[in-house]
């Protein structure tokens, strides 16, 4: 058996942490080998019903799952931590964008980027959930300048999940016949997903659908389906959001299959011509604990303009949070 390894959720007391938890502690993430010591914070008047997660958590008796511990200190939360899924923030209701949710969660991310710097493994792998993800990311690596800023990601797997199983059903196959599909820049309404390098079977996907259903259905429906979520459930994503996030920091640690990749958003290094230091969603392989941008990629002009369109995003809204960055 493996030592354990410390994984810190934040906002575990929510409605993703209730649909995450269960599933960490059961290996999904990190492997059927992987013992691990959850550490959950929270806010204050959230205890009483972290506490209940944790009753539930001790009560499933799983193997893998070495030691819980509940606090609304982060520098309880983040001691030694080997893995941060920060979730805890606020999530938005109908009408709104996410990057509207900047003002009320900001803060959040900048505390906890000190709390990492100060008390977490100087290897953690950070994921980002709670919204603005992209822009929360940035907060948080900025806070924390003595660890490598590769270590902070932000999801865009939910996106991409989504854009496999649209595509996969306008042609007629299941998500297994997809493969290199690409989510490029911001967790919002501006991210481009991509299928002029994406592959159904052995056929290139755009190649299978018309231009008018690319960009008339196809790009709004995966931008959009958040929004769509809250509009039907009243709440946003939960259990697709989980699981979304269960497999990006399975791929980032385990890796990604042969040659297929994944999307993350990931600090950029001016690859596709990208501004450095934001953190952008690229297509990525992920190998031995470490991510790469996958390289050479055709990009015509119309995914030029939308890869540009969503890096403008991302620039305002870093714009935006000038004060909290360092
Ligand atoms: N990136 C994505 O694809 C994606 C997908 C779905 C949801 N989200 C985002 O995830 C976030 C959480 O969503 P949810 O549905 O679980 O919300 P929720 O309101 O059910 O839970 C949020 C939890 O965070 C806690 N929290 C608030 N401030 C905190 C702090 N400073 N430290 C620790 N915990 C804190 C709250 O007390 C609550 O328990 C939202 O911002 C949502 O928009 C992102
Ligand atoms: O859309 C939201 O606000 C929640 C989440 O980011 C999602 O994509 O489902």
């Amino acid at each position: 058996m493996k030592a354990p390894v410390r994984v810190t959720v934040t906002g575990a007391a929510g409605q993703i942490g209730y649909a995450l938890l269960f599933r960490i502690a059961s290996g999904a993430m990190l492997g059927d080998d992987q013992p691990v010591i959850l550490q959950l914070l929270d806010i204050t008047p959230a205890m009483d019903a972290l506490n209940g997660v944790k009753m539930e958590l001790e009560d499933c008796a799983f193997p893998l799952l070495s030691g819980i511990v509940c606090t609304d200190d982060p520098n309880v939360g983040f001691k030694d931590t080997d893995y941060a899924l920060l979730v805890g923030a606020r999530p938005r209701g109908p009408g709104m964008e996410r990057k509207d949710l900047l003002e009320a969660n900001a803060a959040i991310f900048s505390v906890q980027g000190k709390a990492i710097n100060d008390n977490a493994s100087k290897d953690i792998k950070v994921l980002v959930v709670g919204n603005p993800a992209n822009t929360n990311a940035l907060i948080t690596q900025r806070n924390a300048p003595d660890i490598d800023p590769r270590n902070f990601t932000a999801m865009t797997r939910l996106d991409h999940n989504r854009a496999k199983t649209q595509i996969a059903i306008k042609t007629g196959k299941t998500v297994n016949d997809v493969s290199k599909m690409t989510i490029w820049g911001n967790h919002s309404a501006t991210q481009y997903p991509d299928l002029f390098n994406c592959k159904v079977g052995s056929d290139t996907a755009i190649s299978l659908v018309d231009q008018e259903w690319y960009e008339g259905e196809f790009i709004p429906v995966v931008q959009q389906r958040g929004a769509a979520i809250i509009k039907a459930r009243g709440a946003s994503s939960a259990a697709s959001a989980a699981n979304a996030a269960i497999d990006h920091m399975r791929s980032w640690a385990l890796g990604t299959e042969g040659d297929d990749w994944v999307s993350m958003g990931v600090y950029s290094d001016g690859s596709y011509g990208i501004t450095e230091g934001l953190i952008y969603s690229f297509p990525c392989r992920c190998k031995g604990g470490d991510w790469e941008i996958v390289q050479g990629l055709e990009i015509g002009e119309f995914s030029e303009a939308k890869m540009k369109a969503t890096e403008q995003e991302l620039t305002e809204e870093r714009d935006a949070v000038q004060h909290l960055l360092p």
